[in-house]
């Protein structure tokens, strides 16, 4: 089947490469050439000088997929709807708002434009491992775009089958899922991020737990007078984390793939000293909250875990400084730069 992908980062390049290498044909299409003329070396990957060029080359019904950030989506509509007609399909694979999902079909609709929104997971691993789908829009156009989920997706692989599956039947099970209607895709991968968030601090703050198990060692540098480290002799461990992250994985109820890359990372490095700890968010922790609460669904880790993520870019800071501010005025109390 014929795809045409425009974004090829870290995410578009490889889908197509994985498409192309199992017999689709992918005409491609970046607002950087040197992307595409790279691409179009390979085998079945044709490029689009623009994005007239680019739909040009593609035959009807068009089938195309964006994956570029979910900031450019609005404005790459707008310049490529004037070049489709009817019963093309328009497939928004990135992590977009599935309330934008909801307005822009609705604007396609008089047009006969098909609008599809895929929640894909898989990161730069998805090249090898295959990207988990979560899908929404009208059935007769995911149908259609099956032959590209089945191959975009990881497929059964060797995870061991769920009992009673066999019974139920369906794509889910190769990686792949028609959620619902028009946004039901992009729903339902917001509430997986919200769910990496709680499950990325789960491990972060208890492997920071263990990293500091020797602070008893060093209470020669701690503020007896006031810090309330009663029992020193409580906290002599040095625990190795690399080991540790590592014999979580063999069998232990936390394993995980978050878990895998935890371990990789500890083991090249186990300071993790190329990264500063201020941690981004795209938008999808946000808005799984706002459902959350307009669902009146409490997520208290979740809600937890994206809070973590503002203060590690100090937006916490000014909010601390009124705490030392209020200490300071009831109490005398003074910061301790070097407190733990
Ligand atoms: N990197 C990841 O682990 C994952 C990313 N996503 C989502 O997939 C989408 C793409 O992500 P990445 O590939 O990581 O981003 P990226 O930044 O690596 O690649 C985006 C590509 O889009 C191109 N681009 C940007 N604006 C464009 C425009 N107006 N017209 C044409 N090309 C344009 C850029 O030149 C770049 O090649 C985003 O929505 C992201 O949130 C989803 C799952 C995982
Ligand atoms: O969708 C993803 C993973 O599933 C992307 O990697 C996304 O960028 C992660 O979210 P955030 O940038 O908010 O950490």
């Amino acid at each position: 089947m014929q795809l045409g992908m425009i974004g090829l980062g870290r995410m578009g390049a490889n889908m197509v490469k994985r498409l192309a290498k199992n017999g689709h044909e992918c005409v491609v299409f970046d607002r950087s050439q040197q992307v595409v003329s790279d691409l179009a070396k390979e085998k079945g990957v044709t490029g689009g000088t623009s994005l007239e060029d680019f739909v040009s080359k593609l035959s009807k019904p068009r089938a195309i997929w964006l994956m570029i950030p979910a900031g450019v989506v609005e404005q790459t509509i707008a310049e490529i709807v004037p070049h489709l007609e009817k019963d093309d399909i328009l497939i928004d694979g990135g992590n977009s708002y599935y309330i934008d999902d909801i307005r822009r079909s609705k604007e396609l609709e008089p047009k006969g434009i098909r609008y599809v929104d895929v929640g894909t997971s898989g990161g730069v691993w998805g090249l090898e491992r295959g990207y988990c789908m979560m899908i929404g829009g009208p059935k007769e156009a995911v149908e259609y775009l099956d032959p590209i989920f089945k191959t975009i997706a990881p497929g059964v692989g060797d995870i061991p089958k769920t009992p009673g599956r066999e019974k139920v039947g369906g794509t889910a099970e190769m990686g792949y899922l028609h959620c619902g209607e028009t946004g039901g895709g992009h729903f339902v991968k917001m509430v997986h991020n919200g769910i990496e968030y709680g499950m990325m601090a789960a491990y972060a703050e208890g492997l920071g737990v263990l990293k500091a198990a020797n602070i008893g060692k060093h209470t020669a540098e701690i503020d007896a007078e006031t810090t309330p480290l009663r029992d020193p002799e409580h906290y002599l461990y040095d625990f190795n984390l690399p080991d540790v992250a590592e014999v979580w994985r063999r069998g232990s109820v936390i394993a995980s793939w978050l878990l895998d890359l935890t371990a990789s990372a500890l083991i090249v490095d186990p300071e993790l000293s190329k990264y500063g700890g201020r941690v981004s968010d795209s938008g999808e922790g946000r808005w799984t909250i706002k459902a959350a609460i307009d669902e009146g669904v409490p997520t208290p880790v979740l809600t937890t875990a994206l809070y973590s993520r503002f203060s590690s870019r100090g937006e916490a800071d000014f909010s601390n400084k009124l705490l030392s501010a209020m200490r300071f005025a009831f109490g005398g109390h003074l910061e301790k730069p070097h407190e733990k």
